[in-house]
């Protein structure tokens, strides 16, 4: 039977990277996409701007939603202090067996929660199930359309503390105008906007950085 690109991008994983290292599972999933097939991969031109974020945020408790193949989930992962946990959602499943073997690849698995399903669906079981009280940084790379929607569902479910941080891909190419729309409107927040452009391209893209200020 015919592979998938997920499928693919593992194998260059297992081929070029080292177990336990997620750098060089980084730049192996880079590599991949720049030379054999492009994937929707946050990239190391976004990746580097996503890294310096999650840096200066030192997050304890991140939300990921889109999982994908799990580059992200690595990049992140990969800087989180000792004992800080990511949630990252997926809501396909070939992806998130994937994703689940790359991260384990990294050597980060034991930092990160993979959850399988919709956010709409287990965004308001995060306390409950998770025993999450707020998240410090919340990652926004799922569909496009779900943007403004997840986050007023993590304000009305009281995820969001002040000081928590928001980053969202893609919000030139493919675009998220209604969640740049309110936010950037929104006096609960404070905006920034990292131009960058589209993984493995030349498009135009770039990140929103929001401060949510309670
Ligand atoms: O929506 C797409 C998309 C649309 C059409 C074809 C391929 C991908 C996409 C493109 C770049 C991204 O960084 C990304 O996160 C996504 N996504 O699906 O979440
Ligand atoms: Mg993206």
């Amino acid at each position: 039977t015919q592979s998938t690109r997920p499928q693919r991008l593992l194998a260059a994983v297992h081929k070029k990277a080292t177990r336990g290292n997620p750098r060089s599972v980084v730049k192996a999933i880079d590599e991949f996409c720049n030379q054999n097939e492009w994937a929707m991969n946050v990239g190391n031109e976004k990746g580097e701007i996503l890294d310096s974020v999650v840096s200066e945020t030192n997050p304890g408790c991140v939300l990921e939603l889109g999982t994908y193949c799990g580059y992200s989930t690595v990049r992140i992962a990969s800087l989180l202090p000792p004992h800080a946990q990511l949630i990252t959602l997926e809501f396909n499943p070939d992806n998130a067996a994937v994703a689940r073997q790359v991260i384990a690849w990294a050597g980060v698995a034991e930092k990160v929660r993979l959850v399988e399903g919709e956010s709409g669906e287990w965004i308001p079981k995060m306390k409950e199930q998770f025993g999450v009280k707020t998240f410090d940084l919340v990652f926004l790379d799922h569909w496009k359309n779900r943007y403004l929607l997840d986050t007023k569902l993590m304000e009305e479910c009281g995820l969001l503390k002040k000081g928590s941080v928001l980053l969202a891909d893609n919000v030139v190419c493919p675009g998220a105008p209604d969640y740049l729309e309110y936010i950037r409107n929104s006096p609960q927040y404070k905006s920034q906007f990292f131009k960058s452009h589209l993984e493995y391209t030349k498009a135009e893209d770039g990140l929103e950085k929001s401060v949510f200020l309670g």
